[in-house]
């Protein structure tokens, strides 16, 4: 059994009581940052009757790859984690970026159809425009300004044109103890430099994917059969500039940090102005609390801390 592998064995729910789930789940795109949270959070749940696959071993663009995962696997959840997620470079690698992040999902969605598998799929709050400060919910129009944001929009519309038994969860500005984020980098550079200049007037909301893992498991628990898109992502708003503030006061970071307007901070790809999602529909649907983003922070830095880092 690989470091991947960790099934046939009872469920466990976060309190230690036993769950039957009666399910398999097969994870995609595994080794990147929320796979990583997923595989923490599945053995903090004492999850075993799942499948983790970074991309050596399943490559979403090969689609009898995948279908023959589910052919032995017979999973009734395939987590989809991979994505193109570097968003200036997608500006140059249009291709690369729509075939991981539009086609990949189609692939998922097709074999999942055949395999009577739900697919639970990632999304972004780069999807919206972000012209106008107001809370986006999921039926309003996306019009997306960025390379990644219309590859991972043609992803949401293929696989709601192949099937219905899909959970897409449109989350924004990801961090975690694992792989390349916003927090990380800050965290590097704040030890390295006195000053730091940050994107003042961009407004969005920072989710722990840790938080996102939960969130995941909680609609795969439930069972429920509410399909459809929803937004996930901490509670509360801030900017690039306040969220980089916040990372060096919960460090204990001295650093000087300078507020700057879009136009001053050169980026190949454009941003949204305000991607703050409204969180309803998953509150109401799956009755789930959501932690407030600084609080998210705070347990974030402190593991962090815990491990030396
Ligand atoms: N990071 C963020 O801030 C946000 C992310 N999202 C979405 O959340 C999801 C998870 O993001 P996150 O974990 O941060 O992203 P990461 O970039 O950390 O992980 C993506 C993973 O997908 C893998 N991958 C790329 N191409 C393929 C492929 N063809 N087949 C299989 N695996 C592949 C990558 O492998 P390798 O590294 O080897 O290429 C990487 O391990 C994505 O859908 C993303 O669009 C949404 C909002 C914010
Ligand atoms: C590193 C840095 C970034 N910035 C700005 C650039 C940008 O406007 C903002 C965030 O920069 P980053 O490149 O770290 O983050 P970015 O890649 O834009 O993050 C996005 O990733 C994709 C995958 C998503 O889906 C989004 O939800 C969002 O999380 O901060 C500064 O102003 N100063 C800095 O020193």
């Amino acid at each position: 059994m690989s470091e991947y592998e960790h099934r046939n064995f009872s469920l466990l729910d976060r309190g230690g009581v036993p769950v039957d789930l009666g399910s398999r789940i097969v994870v995609f795109g595994a080794s990147g940052q929320l796979g990583q949270c997923l595989q923490h959070v599945a053995i903090q749940r004492g999850i075993k009757n799942i499948l983790f696959l970074p991309e050596e071993r399943a490559n979403i663009l090969d689609k009898d790859a995948i279908a023959q995962v589910l052919a032995d696997e017979m999973p009734l959840y395939v987590i989809n984690c991979a994505a193109y997620t570097a968003v200036d470079k997608a500006e140059d690698e249009i291709e690369l970026a729509r075939s991981i992040n539009r086609d990949g999902p189609a692939n998922l969605a097709a074999v999942c159809r055949s395999h009577h598998t739900t697919l639970i799929h990632i999304s972004t709050d780069f999807v919206f425009e972000g012209e106008i400060p107001k809370l986006l919910v999921e039926s309003d129009p996306a019009r997306p300004i960025n390379i990644y944001g219309i590859t991972k929009l043609q992803g949401e519309a293929a696989i709601a044109g192949i099937f219905h038994k899909y959970f897409i969860l449109r989350t924004s500005w990801l961090y975690s103890e694992y792989g390349n984020n916003f927090v990380k980098t800050m965290l590097r550079l704040g030890k390295e430099r006195e000053e730091i200049a940050v994107v003042a007037d961009q407004v969005g909301t920072p989710t722990y994917a840790i938080d996102l893992a939960e969130a995941i498991f909680d609609i795969i628990q439930s069972g429920s059969s509410e399909y459809g898109t929803y937004h996930y992502s901490n509670e509360g708003l801030t900017s690039w500039y306040d969220f980089a503030k916040a990372i060096f006061a919960v460090g204990g970071l001295q650093v000087n940090v300078r507020p700057l307007k879009t136009f001053e901070y050169f980026t190949k790809a454009a941003r949204p102005a305000f991607s703050v999602m409204d969180k309803s529909k998953i509150k109401n649907t799956f009755a789930m609390k959501i932690p407030y983003w600084r609080d998210s922070l705070e347990t974030c830095i402190n593991r962090l801390n815990a491990n030396g880092e």
